[in-house]
């Protein structure tokens, strides 16, 4: 099966600092890939080569077996790769629903605009409000984006996200700086998203249990290179992945390993 994203010994080095080095993965299609490490591991860094925020000093990046190495952020998610922070252009003064509607817009417009005077964006509401129900967000559609609290912020990020109909989804810490009780729904919105069977979806989380209920392959980056790829149980098992990060011990100990 074709990978639907791939990287070839991608490599960005910052002055003297390789931050991601040499790493070469293959995503197949609807799969889901987390990616763990210390901090000052590289992940964001490796998520921006993914997205386009950066562009690598070596190395390749693939979409369904294409070249997109050098290929703009914007042109990567009309292609099909969408990362939740391109669009947290939440419109704090318009409503939840509109907002979400913004984004079917967005990703229908080009193909409705020739049918503009027999569909009505009524049709637009309803697709918006089919991704609210997935991210369990209906009860709130008419609240100002302003007005929300943080879990339910990040919410309307993945639904917006969704509404562009990107095959992959880079999920950038989907928990971070939400509290406790905020994480379960989270976590359940992810889980729906996976049950669907139709998005590829890569995540970097520093939660542990939430990447090993959820991933089918987990990769390990430390000091910027590939540790490790693999099952969670393969990954739980890895005696360098246990000494280099699980078992909390320190680099030199890891780089001897
Ligand atoms: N623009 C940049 N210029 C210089 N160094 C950078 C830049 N971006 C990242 N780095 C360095 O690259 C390394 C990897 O950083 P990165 O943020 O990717 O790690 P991370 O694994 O995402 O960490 P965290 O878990 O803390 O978010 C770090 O040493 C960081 O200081």
């Amino acid at each position: 099966m074709t990978a639907i994203l791939e990287t070839k010994d991608l490599s960005i080095t910052f002055g003297g600092h390789t931050a991601v080095d040499s790493v070469s993965i293959s995503v197949p299609p609807n799969h889901f890939k987390s990616i763990i490490g210390p901090n000052g591991a590289g992940k964001t860094t490796f998520f921006n080569l993914l997205s386009g925020q950066l562009i690598p000093t070596e190395g390749q990046v693939f979409f369904k077996g294409n070249e997109i190495t050098r290929l703009s952020p914007t042109k990567r998610t009309r292609a099909g790769i969408g990362r939740s922070f391109q669009i947290t252009n939440v419109f704090p003064n318009l409503t939840v629903m509109e907002n979400v509607r913004l984004a079917v817009q967005s990703h229908e417009g080009v193909r409705y605009q020739m049918l503009k005077h027999f569909r009505s964006y009524n049709q637009f509401e309803k697709q918006a409000e089919e991704w609210l129900k997935l991210v369990l967000l209906d009860d709130r559609k008419d609240a100002l984006a302003r007005n929300l609290a943080h879990g339910e912020k990040r919410k309307l990020e993945i639904a917006m996200l969704l509404a562009l109909n990107t095959e992959v989804l880079l999920l950038d810490e989907p928990t971070a700086g939400m509290s406790l009780e905020e994480v379960p729904a989270i976590l359940d919105v992810i889980r729906k998203i996976k049950q669907r069977g139709d998005r590829t979806i890569v995540l970097i989380e520093h939660k542990m249990d939430m990447i090993m209920d959820l991933s089918d392959t987990i990769m390990v980056l430390f000091n910027g290179a590939l540790l490790a790829d693999g099952t969670p149980e393969e990954i739980m098992k890895n005696e360098t992945v246990q000494s280099a990060y699980l078992g909390g011990l320190h680099s030199e100990h890891a780089a001897k390993a």
